[in-house]
């Protein structure tokens, strides 16, 4: 009786603890949680996303690299709201992405997130010049009507176009500006509403480096201006070490990240420090680097052993 009774009270005790924890990235703009997202096609089931699990906190401005087919673009769709996982959770700015509705779905894809894809023809209209493209999202939201509201409009697109040092191409239509121009001008139109979340899927990625240098630092600026969050994926190495958080997705699940930090010596010079981590997952596992695997022969299985401070990883040599 006496034990039932202890094991009751340690049992409520333990669930009262779990209660009171903070849910899983309750200080995260974007929360990814076991994401899953299966395509089927032909018959065929094609598993993209495998258990993602990925948190960004707000002001952050993340890369995601990783090999083609390893699933970025459909955790990109997936945050922008344009596709629906298949299980798990996925949250952006207290939304619930999975069960929000068809017109919360399109409210989020106006206010909440602003997106810019690789090809340029996807981001604007071709009959549009930079300042109408710019100013549309802001109308297709409505507020405030008359001249205020025009001008209002105006204001904020001058802005932004001077911001992203497109300005000069305000009357232009696309076919008239490069493609890095383009980009910048596209990233106006994500930017319009002012959306907690930018996500730009490969936006260097038709541009030469130059451009594409001049995108980056544009994407920079609004990270750093306007303290937009902003994830990018992107294959350019350039820009993945220049950000301060890379993150890798391997086999639809984030395996590993880079975070850099500047730091500063006696002498006060500073020098920019990359600390590389490998993803523990919400269930504890972790994906080795291949590269590691390989050299050490580790399959199948380790062998673990837990020190003070760390734990070691070796090949099986019992066999
Ligand atoms: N609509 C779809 N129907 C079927 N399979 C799909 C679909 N979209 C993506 N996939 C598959 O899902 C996997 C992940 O694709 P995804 O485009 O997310 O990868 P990625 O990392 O963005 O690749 P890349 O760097 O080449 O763009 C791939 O195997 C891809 O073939």
């Amino acid at each position: 009786m006496t034990d039932t009774t202890t094991t009751l009270t340690e049992l409520e005790r333990r669930a009262a603890a779990r209660r009171e924890q903070p849910a899983y990235g309750a200080d995260a703009l974007v929360v990814c949680d076991r994401l899953v997202r299966i395509f089927t096609a032909d018959g065929v089931e094609v598993q993209a996303l495998q258990g993602l699990d990925l948190l960004v906190r707000a002001g952050e401005l993340t890369a995601l690299v990783g090999a083609s087919g390893s699933g970025k673009s459909t955790l990109m769709n997936i945050l922008a709201g344009l596709d629906v996982p298949t299980a798990g959770a996925a949250r952006v700015a207290g939304r619930d992405l999975l069960a929000m509705g068809a017109r919360e779905r399109l409210r989020y894809r106006r206010d909440v997130v602003g997106f810019v894809w690789q090809q340029t023809a996807r981001n604007l209209l071709p009959y549009l010049t930079a300042a109408q493209n710019t100013v549309l999202p802001m109308t297709l939201r409505g507020g405030r009507g008359g001249r205020a509201g025009a001008r209002r409009r105006a204001e904020r697109c001058r802005d932004l176009l001077a911001m992203l040092g497109v300005d000069d191409c305000r009357d232009r239509l696309p076919r008239q500006m490069s493609g890095g121009q383009q980009q910048r001008v596209a990233l106006a139109v994500a930017l319009a509403n002012g959306p907690a979340l930018l996500l730009a899927d490969e936006p260097t990625g038709e541009l030469d480096s130059v451009s594409g240098q001049q995108v980056f630092a544009a994407l920079r600026r609004a990270n750093e201006e306007l303290g937009t969050t902003v994830m990018i994926v992107t294959h350019d190495t350039a820009v993945a070490s220049e950000v301060s958080r890379t993150v890798a997705v391997r086999d639809g699940r984030t395996s590993s990240e880079v975070r850099r930090r500047t730091e500063v010596d006696a002498e006060g010079q500073e020098t920019t420090r990359a600390y590389e981590f490998v993803t523990l997952d919400r269930a504890g596992r972790l994906q080795l680097p291949a590269e590691y695997a390989a050299r050490l022969g580790l399959v199948d299985r380790a062998l673990l052993e837990l020190a003070e401070d760390h734990v070691k990883v070796r090949p099986d040599r019992t066999a």
